[in-house]
């Protein structure tokens, strides 16, 4: 591990060595640990004093009352990432001078913090969640610009806003603090809380964007130290991005670069003059200062010709054709340039009509974008399909609703019954634009179809992903239900959670434990024990057949329990989490860290094994909340849209039971 300014880096996750963490808390709020702790499957301990934190080697997280630390400047040498927190539900603790020789801020909004949020944090510190490396993979990507001098404005509709965003950006000059001078530059104070309140409310990654006031933004220019405080302060926060404008003083964006962490910075320049050439050495320059600290660079300039759009596409394309990374993202600004929002591919800025006003001149939403894309005939128009039960289910009806929100160019058509021949004769159609299939259809050599390494192993495919290449159309078929699963698994805990533990599957048949065995294999667990089925397939894991109840003396304490077992099979699992719950007891160990997921469809009623897991102490999550999952998924897949789970979980209703 090593440490630049402050901020340290881990350059990779050592699979069995835990990454040690040093948490300070705000009086009486030590239970911080304890989630910090249950989220990375570790155990903890509180100290009184930071001389004996060298003695506590044994314990991953361990925690001390920020009171307690005199000496900001030994923080460092306990050889831990120190994370300072706060709750700002009551008193308010903050320090700067302490938090200043931290390398985090976490700042929660509750009585406790919610362990959902705390995986999310945690994930992306520690290098765990690796988003903008997920998002660069993706063919488009899209940015909402946030607008509100309050963000709490939008949270309660923030599902609806964010339908088809990316990433969320936080335009923090625009942020007002009530009570102040309108005028006033929002303080710190307020802009760490409104960070909070944003990710406490979206998986979306955070872009943190300061805009001075040459560059249609309310922040001065005469004091760079000043901006770059509020920059460092994104960086401790967690924010997945950073925006540097190109005007800030070399020093500053060396200094930021340095100490970016897990953060990655958009390199940003705006042109308001209207004089700007995009085919002038200038642009080339720019492009070239920009990339020199920017993961991004984002060039955008306000034009009223047409020809300004040529210009700019020809030197895109110069730019892609010479320069591998880092991505460009220009624009152009005005009614004019909008025809350059609809052909920009990376980050492209996104409005909503719910917004109080858009961030810049000419900016459309994403279903604006999506219609003039199918106009200019970018996106052809075709027929997504429905395969399966979705027609009385409801799924066709929720894929027709996603599609219409967003104005995407496909018509749903559903099929009851699929067998390979079927399924053969429409993916011949013309208009064939992908199909989601439900249940999935088994891999076999009838099917002309490439398929995914995961479909290959799980054997079975649930999505057919059509594509335009320059060689025409080509078709994969692929599986969504294990990345659901996946998902699930991490929605409370960082993925090295499950490095090298025991997790226990039931299941009838090894088809059905297939998803889940491959969700955790690629979650690096050590053996997975199997009740009622014999694992065949070729796996990197250990897997371990277990003849029946006897035998699960030889299974201590399993970190992950799944049962992939039919809805009137799933009552054998309350008595199998009571066993653990209270074996776990005896041992001292605690249950809280513990997942359960029962993947049998329409449980309910008292004996539902989901809400005992969840009585016991257990993370526990049922077939609703994977479908849910496993659906952003698949809308990923087959129209490289990103929808938020709860929007999902909005629209799609009681067809995720199913
Ligand atoms: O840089 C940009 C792009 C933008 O200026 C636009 O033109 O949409 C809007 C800003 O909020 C954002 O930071």
């Amino acid at each position: 591990m090593t440490r630049i300014n402050g901020v340290a880096r881990i350059e990779h996750i050592i699979r069995s060595e835990p990454q040690r963490l040093l948490v300070l808390f705000d009086k009486n709020k030590d239970d911080v640990c304890r989630v910090v702790a249950d989220v990375l499957g570790q155990t903890f301990s509180t100290i009184t004093s930071l001389e004996c934190a060298s003695e506590w080697t044994d314990y991953a997280v361990l925690g001390i009352e920020n009171s307690l630390v005199q000496q900001p400047e030994i923080l460092a040498q306990t050889g831990r990432i120190v994370i300072n927190t706060h709750c700002m539900n009551g008193t308010d603790y903050r320090d700067e001078r302490l938090t200043e020789a931290c390398d985090y801020e976490y700042l929660y909004s509750s009585e406790y913090p919610t362990r959902r949020d705390l995986a999310r944090f945690l994930g992306f510190i520690l290098g765990q969640n690796k988003c903008h490396d997920e998002l660069c993979k993706k063919t488009r990507t899209t940015m909402l610009s946030t607008t509100f001098p309050d963000i709490r404005a939008a949270l309660p509709n923030f599902d609806i806003l964010s339908v088809g965003a990316d990433s969320v950006e936080l335009r923090v000059d625009l942020l007002k603090e009530q009570g102040v001078n309108s005028g006033a530059i929002p303080s710190i104070k307020y802009v760490g809380e409104q960070v909070m309140l944003l990710r406490e409310r979206t998986e979306l990654p955070l872009i943190f964007t300061i805009r001075c006031t040459n560059e249609n933004g309310r922040f001065p220019m005469d004091n760079p130290d000043f901006t770059y405080r509020y920059l460092r302060k994104a960086i401790q926060w967690g924010c997945e991005y950073i925006d540097v404008e190109l005007w800030l003083p070399e020093d500053i964006r060396h200094n930021i670069a340095e100490m970016k962490g897990r953060s990655k910075i958009i390199s940003a320049w705006h042109d308001f003059s209207g004089n700007f050439k995009w085919n002038s050495n200038e642009a080339l320059e720019i492009f070239r200062a920009g990339a020199v600290y920017g993961d991004i660079v984002k060039m955008i300039t306000l034009v009223d010709t047409m020809e300004q759009n040529y210009e700019l596409e020809f030197f895109r394309s110069t730019i892609q054709s010479q320069y591998n990374c880092p991505p460009f993202s220009g624009l152009n600004m005005g009614p004019v340039g909008q025809l350059s929002r609809t052909l920009n591919k990376v980050f492209t800025p996104i409005t909503h009509p719910l917004l109080p006003m858009v961030a810049a001149p000419g900016q459309l939403s994403a279903a604006e974008i999506n219609s003039m894309l199918r106009s200019m005939g970018k996106v052809l128009q075709s027929d997504l399909y429905a395969v399966g039960n979705v027609h009385r289910n409801g799924q066709a009806t929720f894929f027709g609703r996603c599609v219409n929100e967003l104005s995407l160019p496909y018509q749903i058509r559903s099929l009851e019954r699929s067998n390979d021949s079927s399924m053969e004769y429409l993916m011949a159609q013309e208009n064939f634009g992908g199909a989601y299939i439900n249940p999935p259809l088994p891999i076999n050599s009838s099917w002309h179809l490439e398929a995914s390494a995961a479909a290959v192993s799980i054997g079975q495919i649930d999505t057919v992903i059509a594509s335009m290449t320059s060689a025409g159309r080509t078709l994969l078929g692929d599986n969504a239900t294990w990345k659901g699963i996946r998902a699930t698994l991490r929605t409370e805990c960082v993925p090295s959670s499950y490095n090298g533990r025991d997790a226990l599957l039931l299941a009838h048949s090894e088809l059905h434990a297939a998803a889940t065995i491959y969700a955790l294999e690629d979650l690096g667990i050590g053996t997975i024990y199997t009740i009622g089925f014999e694992c065949t397939r070729p796996t990197k894991i250990k897997i371990r057949q277990l003849g029946g109840f006897e035998d699960l003396k030889r299974v201590e304490n399993p970190f992950a329990i799944i049962s992939a077992l039919p809805a009137e099979k799933s009552f054998v699992v309350s008595p199998l989490l009571k066993y653990y719950s209270c074996n776990n007891t005896q041992n001292g160990a605690s249950t809280e860290n513990r997942v359960f997921i029962d993947l049998s469809n329409g449980i309910s009623g008292a004996a539902n094994s989901v809400s005992t897991a969840s009585s016991l102490g257990w993370m526990a999550y049922g077939i609703a909340d994977v479908n849910a999952s496993t659906m952003v998924e698949t809308l990923r897949l087959l129209v490289g849209q990103n929808l938020p789970c709860d929007f999902v979980r909005l629209a799609a209703g009681n067809s995720l039971y199913h």
